[in-house]
């Protein structure tokens, strides 16, 4: 107990906010934004906020709200994603200017489109807050969170469409040395073609060589972290490269698609921090349910290896039984 509470403080100074930048280091970063080009390379001519109607809220998230929104110039739907933020929010301005970056970066089937970037007059307003908007493509059938809410569970052969895409992706960001960081349910968006595609970069990071990225404080979701993320000191993070992070959340939102529930812990255990750092540091594998297909249990176990050096790679998994084989 006295470790996990020696480790319980260590993890409180890691998940806190980073320390307040000053006024002008944090202007700056809102600049960067700005400077993005309001379109993409197969834009649909989005120049202007004015020409977007909101039509519905969609969800929200940490600091933000999602709309489903019309473009009134070409009767498109798109999702309007409005972060807002103050000079008190900086980790939200941070966890913006991040999503910004990457997404001028990224072009996949597997990832969600970003068509446009808006910088909301950002610095005029008197408290030198503003709204920063993604203009991203629709997502009819929501989140797998919303999926799974509705239906609980999924078939083991939905289960592997949606691993194969979810590696498919993380394939694509890994080879541009981008770590996601936080996969998870909320994360991952269905459309009306039931395909699911990864969205919301608001931790990731890019490795760049570097051993900072394992060591930035602005963490993912706690529940989906992997051991070397979670307790680097144990279980060998400070060498990681932070890709082998990204799998294991997936051999976590996997096993939930399967179990029904956050399956790390009991469906009446309280997700708190010390449950989750003693069951993602400390715990067995969870168990696997028998009715699950061999390919099925051998690609949970390669994904939640606690060892990140004995996780299957992305590229590993692919070529796995359990998402290669045509159902
Ligand atoms: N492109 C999209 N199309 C359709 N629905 C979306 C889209 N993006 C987000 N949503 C919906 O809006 C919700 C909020 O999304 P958002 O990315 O702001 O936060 P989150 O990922 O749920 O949470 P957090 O920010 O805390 O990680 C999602 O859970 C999803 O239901």
């Amino acid at each position: 107990m006295t470790l996990v509470r020696e480790r319980r403080h260590q993890q409180a100074l890691k998940l806190s906010l980073p320390p307040p930048v000053p006024v002008a280091e944090f202007q700056h970063q809102i600049h960067l934004t700005a400077l993005l080009p309001a379109s993409g390379p197969d834009s649909p001519g989005i120049d202007n906020l004015s020409d977007l109607e909101k039509m519905a809220v969609l969800g929200h998230g940490t600091g933000g709200t999602v709309y489903k929104v019309l473009h009134k110039k070409t009767s498109s739907i798109y999702a309007l994603k409005v972060l807002r933020f103050n000079q008190n929010t900086v980790s939200i301005c941070r966890q913006a200017a991040r999503e910004a970056e990457i997404l001028k970066r990224v072009d996949s089937q597997y990832i969600i489109r970003c068509h446009a970037v808006f910088d909301n007059g950002f610095i005029e307003t008197d408290n030198g807050g503003g709204d920063l908007c993604f203009v991203m493509e629709y997502m009819e059938g929501g989140s797998l969170h919303d999926v799974l809410r509705a239906r609980q569970r999924l078939p083991e052969h939905v289960i592997s469409g949606v691993a194969r895409r979810v590696l498919e992706g993380l394939h694509y960001l890994h080879s541009m040395q981008i770590v996601h960081r936080d996969i998870k349910p909320s994360n991952l968006l269905v459309n009306d073609k039931g395909e699911v595609k990864i969205a919301d970069f608001g931790v990731s990071h890019v490795v760049a060589g570097t051993r900072e990225a394992c060591h930035d404080s602005n963490m993912g979701t706690c529940a989906y972290m992997s051991p070397e993320r979670f307790d680097p000191e144990r279980w060998g993070g400070d060498n990681a490269n932070g890709f082998a992070g990204d799998v294991w959340s997936l051999g976590v939102v996997v096993l939930e698609c399967y179990v029904g529930h956050f399956p790390l812990i009991g469906p009446a255990q309280k997700p708190d921090w010390a449950t989750l750092m003693c069951t993602i540091c400390f715990g067995e594998m969870p168990e696997i349910p028998k009715t699950a297909s061999p390919e099925f249990r051998s690609f949970i176990r390669w994904c939640l290896e606690k060892d990140w050096k004995k996780r299957g790679t992305v590229g590993e998994l692919l070529g796995h039984a359990f998402v290669s084989r045509k159902c």
